[in-house]
Formats: structure tokens, sequence, C-alpha cells
């Protein structure tokens, strides 16, 4: 495992911005109608950018520090922690956290399409673990999802400020469980309820 604080920050600098532009290029590769000798071309120069690289590729991506998120708690919702800044399959949040509740906003795009026009369920799933988990990261509390349960209320429309919330619903020994949700317009189109155990390491 490499820790982001383990490389110098101008290589994280530049890692998080080459990451910003690879979701760009994945966006528009997916969703481009440019003909048939340009999207050969750019496949050709995409190649040559994956071996450049691939050259001595870690075997991880690197891994933001755990109180990351307590830290951004500690500073009352000013500064947010931004989520998969590393990870360009993961979904970019910045999420501002309160004591026991976080949100975050979010335009979810043609890649995340599930339903004509909507976020794939899995995406939603994806971020509501997200914003459930980080908010237990963000308490101090090594936790993993042990399950959560989604109701689907109608479909969260694509291309349009989408709203999440996290919080903290009760805490017995080692269970903590917590709510989220998804709000566009101020109506609800998910919600999620999961349970986190906490583990050792
Ligand atoms: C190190 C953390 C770094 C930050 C990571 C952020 C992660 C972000 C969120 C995620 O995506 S986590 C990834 C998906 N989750 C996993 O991979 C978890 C896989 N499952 C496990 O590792 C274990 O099953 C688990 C740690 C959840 C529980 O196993 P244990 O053997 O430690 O617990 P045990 O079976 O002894 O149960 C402890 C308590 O939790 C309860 N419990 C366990 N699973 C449950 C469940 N599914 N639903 C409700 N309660 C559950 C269990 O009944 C019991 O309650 P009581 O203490 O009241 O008796």
């Amino acid at each position: 495992m490499t820790r982001t604080m383990d490389v110098p920050a101008d290589l994280r600098e530049a890692s998080a911005e080459l990451v910003a532009a690879t979701r760009a290029l994945m966006l528009a590769a997916a969703t481009t109608t440019a003909d048939a000798d340009t999207v050969r071309a750019a496949r050709a120069t995409i190649a040559e950018l994956a071996e450049t690289l691939g050259v001595r590729p870690r075997s991880r991506v690197l891994r933001p520090p755990f109180d990351g998120p307590s830290r951004s708690r500690d500073t009352g919702g000013r500064e947010p922690w931004a989520l998969f800044t590393h990870n360009p399959m993961g979904i970019p949040l910045e999420i501002h956290f309160g004591a026991d509740e976080a949100r975050a906003r979010l335009v979810a795009n043609a890649l995340h399409e599930g339903p004509p026009d909507s976020v794939h369920g899995g995406f939603s799933a994806h971020l509501l673990d997200c914003m459930l988990g980080t908010l237990m990261q963000a308490r101090g509390s090594r936790s993993l999802t042990a399950s959560l349960d989604l109701r689907y209320l109608r479909r969260t429309p694509l291309d349009e400020p989408l709203d999440l919330y996290s919080r903290i619903v009760e805490t017995e020994g080692r269970k903590t469980v917590a709510e989220g949700w998804i709000e566009c317009r101020g109506e609800r189109t998910v919600e999620a309820r999961g349970v986190f155990v906490r583990v050792e390491e």
C-alpha cells in the first residue's frame, strides 16, 4: 500500500490532475460523435499514454490517510473531504461533515446512466455507502459495512444537482446504524440504511 503522504506533494498534485483529466477523457470517449478515423487516432494516443504511465505500476491506488475525514470534520464543515482524488473509477465527492451528519452535492453524468436519463442503482449504492462509511471514518471509527439496505423511491436524474446526506442513527457495542439519502429538487430519490461493524484494522 502507498499512502498519499508517502509521495512528494508535487507528484500528489500531478496525480490528482491526471485523474481529473482521465475522468473527462472517460466521458468524452463514451459520448464522442467524432468520426471513425478520429476515434482510432485517439485510441492509439491513449494506448501510448497507457504504456508511458504503466511502467513499474503500484499494485494499489494511492491511499488517503485514515484520519483525513476526521480532520475535515474538525473544521466544522468549512473544509470538505474529497473522495477518489487518485482513483478515476470512483465518483468524486466533496463531503462536508457535521458532528454526526454529512452532506455533499453532485451532478451525475452520462457515465452513470442506468435507466434512461437516470442514475444506475449500483452507482447510487456506491454513493450512499461512501456517504455513510466516510461519516463513520470521520468519527474516528474503523468500521466496515456489514449491511446496506436501499430503497429506490423514484428515478435519480442525470445532469441535475443531487444533494446527498448521511447521519448516524445509533451505536451499540461494535455496531453503528447510519442512514443516508439522495435528493433532487428537494425530493428523496433513494434511501439507505447501513449497519457498520467496528474492526481492529
Ligand atoms: C479499516 C477501515 C478503513 C476504512 C474503510 C472504509 C470502508 C467504506 C465502506 C465499505 O465499503 S466496507 C466494504 C464492504 N464490507 C466488507 O467488506 C465487510 C465484510 N464483512 C466482514 O468483514 C465481517 O462480516 C464484519 C467485520 C462486518 C463482521 O464480522 P465480525 O466477525 O467482526 O463480527 P461478528 O460476526 O462477531 O458480529 C459483530 C456484531 O455485528 C453484528 N453483525 C455482523 N454482521 C451483521 C449484519 N450484516 N447486519 C447486522 N449486524 C451484523 C453481529 O450480530 C454482532 O452483533 P452483537 O455484537 O450485537 O452480537
